[in-house]
């Protein structure tokens, strides 16, 4: 299935790095892996590489991205983006400081029900590997598939991307419904009216609705939303259980791109007057400004409309 041997940089080694690293590996690939900490030879992991994944969390994109052009990478390599978050300071999606950084590059994002934990199991899983350029998209595809990680190509980059990323606020409200211990009605009507909030801001800022009801939108909801592999919905969880934000995030190890990625999102809700009321919520309780209660309550007595 997969193309010919590759050198493929991967571009952080935390839980999800690692994992790529391990499937690119397994299909043969020549894989060099970069962190910070363990392995900073940037330069050296760069060189020659083909395709160049970065699978950092949100804060080390743009720095990671100014560090790689400072260093300069072969025209032809293919850049792919793995993170889901969004950027404080310019309100970007992570491929979109990559493309910013690296304007003749073809930039490709990934993203899709992706638990690293399972996939580091050997159990199957698939994503969505969407770019502007439908060569690269391919490329990636075909340097990645295996027997257990089936990749979909498409051509909806920022709707792929605001999939994976909207998603994990959402997960964060389900986790406090579960915590809370409100039923399976209660979280399927949060399920699907997240998926309505990430659909309505993902329309606005370019996305094809079609791919939000894809593997990278409802596909990772359901797998991030049912899960206690996912470091956003234990955060959802602690918080539904009543503990402070400090307590519950000493419990979790790695990263819980969604508490970042709550007070970005208002920023741009608010820019572009799209209604948020869940983002809104999770971001009070992230703040210690509501209650789980409070804010479930507040969800229940909004202003009554047609679905
Ligand atoms: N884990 C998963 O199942 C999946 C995760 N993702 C996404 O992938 C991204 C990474 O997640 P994951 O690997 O799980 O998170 P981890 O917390 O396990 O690892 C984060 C990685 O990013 C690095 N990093 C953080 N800040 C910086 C910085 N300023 N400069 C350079 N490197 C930095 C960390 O380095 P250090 O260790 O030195 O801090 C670490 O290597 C997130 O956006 C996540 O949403 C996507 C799909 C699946
Ligand atoms: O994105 C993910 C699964 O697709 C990982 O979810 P968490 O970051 O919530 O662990």
């Amino acid at each position: 299935m997969a193309t010919s041997t590759q050198t493929i940089a991967i571009l952080g080694a935390g839980a999800w790095g690692s994992t790529l690293a391990m499937l690119a590996q397994a299909q043969g690939h020549r894989v060099r892996v970069w962190d910070r900490r363990t392995a900073p030879d940037l330069a050296g992991v760069l060189q020659g590489a083909e395709v160049i994944v970065s699978a950092v969390s949100m804060a080390g994109v743009r720095p990671l991205a100014g560090a790689v052009q400072k260093i300069g990478i072969p025209p032809q390599a293919i850049l792919v983006s793995a993170t889901k978050g969004l950027d404080p300071v310019e309100l970007l999606t992570p491929t979109q400081i990559w493309a910013a950084n690296f304007p003749n590059q073809a930039v490709v994002v990934l993203s899709g029900p992706n638990l690293s934990v399972e996939i580091r199991q050997g159990l199957p899983a698939a994503a969505v590997v969407a770019s502007r350029d439908p060569w690269a998209a391919t490329q990636v595809q075909r340097a990645l598939s295996s027997d257990r990680f089936r990749l979909y190509t498409s051509s909806d980059p920022i709707g792929v991307e605001l999939g994976g990323t909207l998603k994990n606020v959402i997960a964060i409200a389900v986790g406090v419904c579960d915590g809370l211990q409100l039923g399976t009605n209660a979280r399927s009507a949060l399920v699907t009216r997240g998926l309505a909030e990430m659909i309505r801001v993902g329309s606005r800022l370019g996305a094809r609705p079609e791919t939000l009801n894809g593997l990278s939108g409802l596909g990772d909801l359901l797998a991030t939303c049912h899960s206690p592999l996912s470091r956003n919905y234990r955060v959802g969880y602690g918080l539904g259980q009543g503990k402070p934000l400090g307590q519950v995030l000493a419990e979790i190890e790695g990263t819980a791109e969604g508490i970042h990625t709550a007070p970005v999102l208002l920023k741009i809700a608010a820019q572009h007057g799209i209604p948020v009321p869940i983002t809104h919520e999770v971001q009070l309780l992230l703040q210690g400004q509501t209650t789980p209660v409070a804010a479930l309550a507040r969800l229940m007595e909004r202003q009554l409309k047609s679905e």
